[in-house]
């Protein structure tokens, strides 16, 4: 039986130090590998960074928007990316932003947590903008998988405020209302549940006490939106060690040279030990 996924991102950030590294096959990157914009390059573009990095990053996030923009030859690639980089040792996230109303979020949920889909995944990003309950199929079937979720909550762009920081009826915004759903789920989980939040690294005011879910906290915006590994404790406070620091880009503009992408990973873990020891 597989151990549950905030057990197996604990022991893979013990191991391979806090860094996620995302998958993201821009068209800017693609033509700056010397790949073409088609599935040639896509496939190449994503072989590269497993090979690269699924046998020492802890998790891997492949972006699906890149993948399905090429249709389902596209998403062929994707497939085969996650399953590689399952094999090859690293947690997959998949960045897929799903939420929908519960009898469609089942859906979503057997894509992407189910172990016989061809897209299974460690984890999926979740949009709890149709309210939290709706994700309940979701946080079912992750957790007799042994997956996990990361439901946005303060997310890493200036746009997302308006909604997030809204005042609810109750008195707290509605970042403040899913992280403490989270929490809820992850109540009494050792060592680290498996229900986490997607928390930008670019934040300037976040309330710590709010962070304190008990879950691992999916940290984008280090890299090309500015952020820093220095902004990991700024940001996260006392709970910085259970923050999975994301970065895409300012990995992959190192390809596509193998020992490139490498050093740039192993440059992102050595800052964030550094900065949240
Ligand atoms: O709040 C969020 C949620 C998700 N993302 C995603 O992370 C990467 C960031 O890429 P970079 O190149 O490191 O900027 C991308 O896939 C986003 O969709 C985010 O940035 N912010």
């Amino acid at each position: 039986m597989t151990a549950p996924f905030g057990a197996r991102l604990r022991q893979a950030m013990d191991d391979r130090g806090q860094l996620c590294v995302g998958i993201d096959p821009h068209a800017s990157l693609l033509s700056a590998w010397g790949l073409g914009d088609d599935i040639a390059g896509l496939t190449t573009f994503s072989r590269t960074v497993v090979e690269a990095l699924a046998d020492r990053v802890a998790v891997l996030k492949p972006q699906a928007a890149f993948f399905e923009r090429f249709g389902s030859k596209g998403v062929a690639v994707l497939e085969q990316c996650v399953a590689d980089a399952r094999a090859a040792g690293a947690l997959v996230v998949m960045d897929a932003k799903r939420g929908d109303i519960g009898s469609t979020m089942a859906a979503y949920a057997e894509a992407f947590l189910d172990g016989g889909s061809p897209l299974f995944s460690d984890a999926l990003t979740v949009s709890p903008y149709l309210g939290f309950g709706a994700l309940k199929p979701a946080v079912d079937l992750a957790r007799k998988n042994g997956c996990g979720l990361f439901a946005l909550a303060l997310t890493s762009n200036p746009e997302g405020a308006s909604v997030q920081r809204a005042v609810g009826a109750e008195g707290r915004t509605v970042a403040q209302s899913v992280l403490a759903q989270l929490a809820a789920e992850n109540a009494g989980v050792q060592p680290l549940g498996s229900f986490g939040a997607v928390v930008g690294a670019t934040l300037t005011d976040v309330d710590e006490a709010d962070l304190a879910i008990n879950g691992p906290l999916l940290a984008p915006g280090v890299g090309a939106q500015g952020a820093t590994m220095a902004d990991i404790p700024r940001v996260f406070g006392r709970s910085a060690r259970n923050v999975v620091p994301s970065v895409s880009r300012d990995v992959l503009k190192h390809g596509p040279s193998v020992q490139g992408l490498r050093d740039a990973a192993q440059r992102f873990v050595d800052e964030v030990r550094t900065a949240v020891a």
